[in-house]
């Protein structure tokens, strides 16, 4: 069994990321180049007992530090917290933490701050240990506590992810593919959030077969268009099964995405929304999809580019 080093300190930096990308819902992430900076120590001293401030002691500065958590209940303490226990430690036995995050992945506008968040605990705790968890066990992890695979892939794995489950509650697994040079990703940002909650609940429970063999089509085309044919990704991002389901809680997403797609642009919305991707192929058509964007007042169009590597570990002291 490995255990906590204490004393150890550990600087965690990952990327957020945009999911789905039209027709991969729940499948599909594209690392982003936003990210969050986290230093987590093992203090001496164990979690039992104290209080759960003085368990965990976490400090926030950017995006969400006026309404992020802090104590035992913070996602970054939990997420550290599961990586621990999957290395067999018991609660009892685990050390009191300090954490200190710089955030720079907006939160609720569908960049999978959430799933940057369990996958820097995640990794910070493992990186605590004298023997670190095996990267599948880790996916399999990060995966299960976000409920799909597509943002926490694509945060642990970097560039373009393809993550799936084995059986109905086997682990979860992920591949990662190199996304084309000439992929230019255009982040749109509104000035409002949207729970990732709020926006599943909007799905529907069933779909049409004809929808469901639409989308397999085009899922598929997507992973080519990526990678290698960006002239086909207007036809690759078209989505049927839950962008228009969940219009009505982003009207203004909903109508910026018609418009960019009418332009020409493959827009889609970003995870659950409210933020708009355009994955524009090439330069021009970048500076055209921000024009377009920069006209609405309310948006904020930038130029993440694609995070290539995940996240990263260093070991600072211990
Ligand atoms: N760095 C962080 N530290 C602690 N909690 C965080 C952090 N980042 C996100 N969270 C938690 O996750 C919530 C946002 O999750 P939510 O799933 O609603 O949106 P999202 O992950 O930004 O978007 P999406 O999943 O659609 O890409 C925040 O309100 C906060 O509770
Ligand atoms: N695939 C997820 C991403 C957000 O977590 C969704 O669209 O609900």
């Amino acid at each position: 069994m490995s255990t906590p080093v204490l004393g150890r300190r550990v600087r965690v930096v990952v990327p957020g990321s945009s999911a789905n990308l039209g027709p991969g819902f729940d499948a599909l992430g594209l690392a982003l180049g936003l990210r969050d900076e986290v230093v987590v120590e093992a203090l001496a001293g164990t979690a039992r007992g104290g209080d759960e401030a003085s368990s965990a002691e976490v400090e926030v500065s950017g995006e969400g530090s006026g309404s992020i958590r802090g104590g035992e209940g913070n996602l970054l303490v939990r997420s550290v917290r599961a990586a621990l226990h999957a290395a067999g430690v018991a609660a009892a036995d685990q050390p009191r933490l300090r954490v200190t995050s710089r955030n720079g992945v907006p939160h609720g506008r569908g960049v999978g701050s959430s799933a940057a968040a369990v996958v820097a605990g995640a990794a910070a705790g493992s990186a605590l240990l004298d023997e670190p968890l095996p990267r599948e066990v880790l996916l399999d992890l990060v995966c299960g506590i976000e409920g799909h695979p597509d943002n926490a892939a694509a945060s642990l794995l970097g560039g373009l992810t393809l993550g799936w489950r084995e059986g109905a509650h086997g682990p979860w697994r992920a591949v990662r593919v190199d996304p084309c040079a000439d992929v230019v990703p255009v982040l749109c940002v509104p000035d409002v959030e949207l729970s990732t909650a709020r926006a599943r609940a909007m799905l529907p429970l069933h779909v049409t077969h004809g929808d469901a063999a639409h989308t397999a089509g085009r899922a598929a085309l997507l992973v080519e268009a990526v990678t290698r044919r960006p002239d086909l990704l207007l036809a690759a991002t078209e989505d049927r099964l839950h962008q228009e389901q969940r219009a009505a809680a982003m009207p203004a997403s909903a109508s910026l995405l018609g418009d960019l797609r009418a332009a020409g642009h493959a827009a889609v919305i970003s995870g659950a929304g409210p933020s708009v991707l355009v994955l524009c192929a090439g330069d021009a058509a970048a500076a055209g999809a921000r024009a377009l964007v920069g006209a609405r007042s309310g948006w904020l169009a930038l130029e993440p580019g694609v995070a290539r590597e995940g996240v990263a570990v260093e070991v600072l002291a211990g």
